[in-house]
């Protein structure tokens, strides 16, 4: 194992009682990597990145963080880490900036470095204007950039994100985005969980897809749309309870159809084509849009569900 291999998994296996939540998945991430772990709740991303963050114990199967094991080595491999819970437990009845100070001091920086620090971080987290305000009435994305900004206290080399932006608007979710853009830029390992397919092909370079404590697929995500689906996708949506009746006349022009309960997607090279041969054979739908395949067609194809379900 070189040292760019910053995380390590093989067989790694998570059970609570007779019920296995991580079913002996393998996993290496790289140094400067933004990695993904994308599956629907459940599918046991959460269990995963607490045996990362050294906070579970792993049962079975082999698991080296930054070189080192958990069992042995917890407390210099979260010296090491940034953890982003899915909750953001930050203190709510303290300042912005008391909660990166507490944060400091509980890693064991002195109180210069701490202040040093909380200047730098409070600007990347944008809520220099709001230091000296309790976090409880902030919004969600403010809450989300302080816990991120919290994590980053101790300058670590790797930043574990459990679903960082779940619960937030599109444009909280998009400025979270940006400042984690930029710590990839500088250099920091991001290993993100998340079941939102846009979410990970925005910010991955490489993800496994995760189901039932399993990996289905590994890649990224172009290679994972090359492989599991086609070019384009064309959603038609019929008139209620007349989808039924067109789904043999659209499968006679499309090698690969998926029906859902309130639209089919039809898998093709060439939306445009299909949505032609479609109107010949009298496939009138109440309305038709093509798109590109994405993550959420990939999961689709390997589990027969919806990411979303
Ligand atoms: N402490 C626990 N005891 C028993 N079962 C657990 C425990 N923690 C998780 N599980 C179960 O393990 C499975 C995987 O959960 P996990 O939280 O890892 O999934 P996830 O993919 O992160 O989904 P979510 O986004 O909902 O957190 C679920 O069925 C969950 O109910």
């Amino acid at each position: 194992m070189t040292d760019d291999v910053l995380l390590h998994a093989r067989g790694l296996t998570k059970s609570f009682g007779d019920f296995t939540a991580v079913d002996g998945i393998d996993v290496q991430v790289m140094r400067g990597e933004a990695f993904g772990f994308l599956g629907p709740n459940g599918a046991g991303k959460s269990s995963t990145m607490k045996m990362v963050g050294c906070v579970s114990p792993v049962s079975g199967g082999e698991l080296r963080i930054l070189g080192m094991d958990p069992a042995a080595d917890g407390p210099a491999i979260r010296a090491r880490l940034g953890v982003c819970p899915q909750q953001d437990m930050l203190d709510e009845d303290l300042s912005v900036e008391e909660n990166l100070w507490v944060y400091g001091r509980f890693f064991g920086l002195s109180r210069r470095e701490v202040r040093a620090r909380t200047d730098e971080l409070l600007d990347f987290a944008q809520l220099t204007e709001r230091r000296h305000d309790r976090v409880e009435p902030l919004s969600g994305g403010m809450k989300r950039r302080l816990t991120i900004a919290r994590a980053l206290v101790n300058n670590p080399e790797v930043l574990l994100l459990d679903e960082p932006t779940t619960g937030l608007d599109p444009q909280a979710r998009h400025v979270l985005w940006d400042r984690l853009y930029r710590l990839k830029r500088e250099g920091v390992t991001l290993i993100i969980t998340t079941h939102y397919m846009d979410e990970a092909e925005q910010l991955c370079d490489r993800l496994v897809v995760m189901d039932h404590g399993r990996i289905v697929a590994e890649g990224s995500p172009r290679e994972l749309i090359d492989t599991y689906s086609t070019r384009e996708v064309v959603e038609l949506r019929f008139a209620v309870d007349e989808q039924e009746q067109h789904v043999d006349a659209v499968r006679a022009v499309a090698e690969r159809v998926e029906e859902l309960p309130d639209r089919l997607l039809v898998y093709t090279a060439d939306g445009d084509d299909t949505l032609a041969a479609l109107h010949g054979r009298g496939v009138r739908p109440l309305s038709s849009l093509v798109r590109r395949s994405t993550l959420e067609d990939v999961f689709l194809h390997l589990t027969g569900r919806s990411l979303v379900d």
